[in-house]
C-alpha cells in the first residue's frame, strides 16, 4: 500500500514514528457536493447537480468507511441511479485495485465480488485520483464518488458522502427517508463525534499501534466507549432515541466488523460485541432491517484486514469464524427507520 505524491505512486505503510507509535488519519481532500440544484455545498466547488446515471462509487466491501455508503445507496432507494464498482479485498503494493480478468491476487484465486472498472477502464484506484487531479498528493482511500459528466472526484469522504445521498436525490428517488432529521442533527453530531474519535478510528488506533502505551491508551478509551454504548442501549434502542438515524449506521460498520476481524486482528479482545446484551441485540436489529444484511461481505472484510496488513500478520492466514448469527432474533423495537 502507499500513497500519491505530487501525483506520482510511491508504495510506503503508514509512519507511526514521528507520533509516538500512535496512528494518524488523513484528511480526506476531495470535498464537493452533489446538491439537488448543483449550488455549491458546505465546501468545495458548485456544478455537482443530483442526476440519474450521472455518479459512480467506488468502494471496498472490507472498509467501515466505504460501507456507510452502500448503507445509504441503499436505504435510499439510489441503487439504480448511482452505479458501483467494488475493489479486490487485497490492498497491496498497488494500494485498492480493480479485477482484472485473470487476476492472481490470492494464490490464483480470485474471490467473488469484486469488480472491474468498466467506467474508466483503469487497474488501480490511484489512476482514479490521478485523473481527478495530476498532481494529487496523500493517501488513495475509499469510498470515491466520481461524478461521470465532469470526470472529477467529488468526494472521497464518506461522512459528506452520506449526507448527500440521505437527502440531494430525493426529487429522484422518492424517497423521503431522513436518516439525519433536523430535531435530532445536534444528538447526532455530538454522537457522531465522539464514536468516531474513541470506536470507529478507535479500533485502527489500537490495531496499527506500533508502541504498547499507543495501543494501550487506544484499547482503554475504545472499551470505555462501548461500556458508554452500551449503557445508553440500555435506556433506548437506538443510539438517539426510538428511531435508527445516521449515527447508527456509523457505529453499524464497525461493530459488525468487530468480532470477525478486530478482537483478533487490531487486539480489541477485552470482550466481543456478542458479550454485550445491548450492543449485540442492537447490532442484530441493524443488520436485520431490510437492504443491509447485502451490503456485508464478511469474506472481503476478512480477507481485506488479515492478507493486507501484512505487519500486524505477516503468515496472511485468514481465519476461518466466526460462527456468529446476525439473522438470530433481537430485542430492539421494529422500526421502520423513521
Ligand atoms: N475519511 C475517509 C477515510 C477512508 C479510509 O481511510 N479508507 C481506507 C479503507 S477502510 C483506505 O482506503 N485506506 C487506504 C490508505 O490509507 O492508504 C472516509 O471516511 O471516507
Amino acid at each position: 500500500m502507499g500513497l500519491l505524491q505530487d501525483g506520482r505512486w510511491v508504495d510506503q505503510w503508514y509512519d507511526t514514528k514521528q507520533s509516538d507509535g500512535k496512528f494518524v488519519r488523513d484528511n480526506s481532500k476531495f470535498r464537493h457536493w452533489v446538491t439537488e440544484d448543483g449550488s455549491a455545498g458546505s465546501s468545495g466547488d458548485a456544478g455537482f447537480k443530483a442526476e440519474s446515471g450521472r455518479y459512480h462509487l467506488y468502494v471496498s466491501l472490507a472498509c467501515p468507511w466505504a460501507h456507510r455508503t452502500l448503507i445509504f445507496r441503499a436505504l435510499k432507494g439510489l441503487e439504480p441511479h448511482i452505479s458501483v464498482t467494488v475493489v479486490e479485498p487485497h490492498m497491496l503494493e498497488n494500494g485498492w485495485e480493480f479485477y482484472q480478468p485473470g487476476n492472481t491476487l490470492f494464490n490464483g484465486h480470485h474471490i467473488a465480488g469484486a469488480d472491474q472498472d468498466t467506467v474508466n477502464d483503469k487497474q488501480f484506484l490511484y489512476q482514479i485520483y490521478q485523473l481527478a487531479d495530476a498532481k494529487a498528493n496523500g493517501r488513495v482511500t475509499v469510498p470515491v464518488l466520481w461524478d461521470k459528466q465532469r470526470q472529477t472526484i467529488v468526494s472521497n469522504e464518506s461522512a459528506e458522502i452520506i449526507r448527500m445521498f440521505n437527502s440531494a436525490f430525493n426529487n429522484i428517488t422518492g424517497n423521503q427517508l431522513d436518516l439525519y432529521p433536523e430535531q435530532l442533527r445536534e444528538a447526532i453530531d455530538q454522537t457522531n463525534a465522539w464514536i468516531y474519535d474513541t470506536i470507529n478510528n478507535g479500533v485502527y488506533k489500537a490495531g496499527f499501534a506500533t508502541s504498547q502505551p499507543a495501543y494501550e491508551k487506544a484499547f482503554n478509551t475504545l472499551f470505555s466507549a462501548l461500556d458508554k454504548v452500551e449503557l445508553r442501549l440500555e435506556k433506548q434502542n437506538y443510539l438517539t432515541g426510538e428511531q435508527i438515524t445516521e449515527a447508527d449506521w456509523r457505529l453499524f460498520t464497525t461493530l459488525i466488523r468487530f468480532d470477525a476481524v478486530y478482537v483478533g486482528h487490531f487486539k480489541t479482545n477485552l470482550r466481543r460485541i456478542e458479550d454485550y446484551p445491548n450492543l449485540s441485540n442492537y447490532l442484530r436489529a441493524l443488520y436485520q432491517v431490510p437492504g443491509i444484511k447485502e451490503t456485508v461481505n464478511f469474506e472481503h472484510i476478512k480477507q481485506h484486514y488479515y492478507f493486507s496488513h501484512a505487519s500486524i500478520n505477516p503468515t496472511r492466514v485468514v481465519p476461518t469464524g466466526s460462527a456468529l448469527d446476525y439473522l438470530r432474533p433481537h430485542n430492539r423495537r421494529p422500526t421502520t427507520p423513521n
